[in-house]
């Protein structure tokens, strides 16, 4: 069931949100939807949903759009969470499982299965508001996967988490898509993208500026990346034939460069100018293509 958008355009009034998108997001894959702030990126996602009209094009999924009638295959993890404060946490979820056309019994095993999971069994009888933001979020992503879908959108899903939930989010995520979901998911963490997804998007102004799978756009990309360590100065790389950037390190440099065939003539000039202990060559990161194409840096 492949998630297909075909020349996808939002307008809010005169202003263009998301200009004639044509994406494909493979079934069972992790697919990065990544953009700047503003973007385009949430407002994808409600029209994937049907939240929201497109105001052109086609959004197809299972062979049509996403409706009331697909709620049991499909999670969503909103960008704004959206709990109910005063209410208990299975209570919630057990709520929130049944219109996914769960039984309660089921809802229950698999709250108590994701609770320990995520090492909170203790907040079951607790009121949300009563968690912290990080654990508010780990309950409201339980909400989006209880009902195990088939297509998990995810806006987000890593901010505000201290590096111990990400990883247990993380691994979740990737034990979801191999139990078979199709997996989207937005995010300004490039290091998290390049991590877990085989295909992405990079949307500018609402217009996708990258799109395929990930291996393919570095090679695509051309330029690469030097990483040296050496005992002396090599701020005379700066100008070198061949090197786009330069950034010194404490003990040496990194590089941008054209293409691979710099990299020889970079090496012989080190020859004789003292030790050099590293000289790595490589693939350009996801954080270089992103300000290339989207301008901007989220470093
Ligand atoms: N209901 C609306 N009415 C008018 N403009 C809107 C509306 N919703 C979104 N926009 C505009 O559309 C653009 C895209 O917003 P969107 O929320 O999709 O971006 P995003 O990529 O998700 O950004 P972020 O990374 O900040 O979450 C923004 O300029 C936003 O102000």
């Amino acid at each position: 069931m492949t998630l297909r958008l075909e020349n996808v355009t939002k307008k809010f009034g005169s202003f263009t949100a998301v200009d004639h998108l044509s994406i494909e997001i493979p079934e069972q894959q992790i697919f990065g939807f990544l953009g700047a702030n503003g973007a385009g990126k949430t407002t994808t996602f409600r029209m994937i949903l049907g939240l929201l009209d497109q105001t052109e094009g086609e959004i197809s999924w299972n062979r049509g759009r996403i409706g009331y009638g697909e709620s049991h295959l499909i999670g969503y993890l909103p960008e704004e969470r959206g709990l109910y404060p005063k209410l208990k946490v299975k209570d919630q979820l057990v709520y929130l499982a049944k219109l996914r056309g769960m039984s309660k019994k089921d809802a229950v095993e698999e709250i108590d299965h994701w609770l320990e999971r995520f090492k909170v069994p203790e907040y079951k009888q607790k009121k949300v508001e009563e968690l912290s933001k990080g654990n508010q979020q780990k309950i409201q992503f339980i909400s989006a996967v209880l009902h195990k879908p088939k297509l998990l959108i995810l806006d987000e899903p890593f901010s505000g988490l201290d590096p111990i939930n990400v990883e247990m989010l993380k691994e979740a995520v990737v034990e979801l898509k191999e139990a078979g979901t199709s997996i989207v998911f937005s995010s300004h963490r490039m290091e998290h993208v390049e991590e877990l997804c085989e295909s992405l998007c990079i949307l500018h102004h609402g217009s996708p500026v990258v799109h395929g799978r990930l291996k393919e756009i570095k090679r695509s990309f051309g330029k690469k990346n030097i990483r040296i360590h050496a005992d002396f100065d090599t701020s005379y790389l700066q100008s070198f034939k061949g090197v786009t950037k330069y950034k010194p390190l404490a003990e040496g440099c990194e590089l941008q460069i054209t293409a691979e065939e710099a990299a020889a003539g970079i090496f012989e000039s080190l020859h004789g100018r003292g030790f050099v202990r590293t000289f790595d060559l490589e693939e350009p990161t996801l954080n270089d293509i992103f300000i290339e194409k989207a301008g901007a840096s989220y470093e």
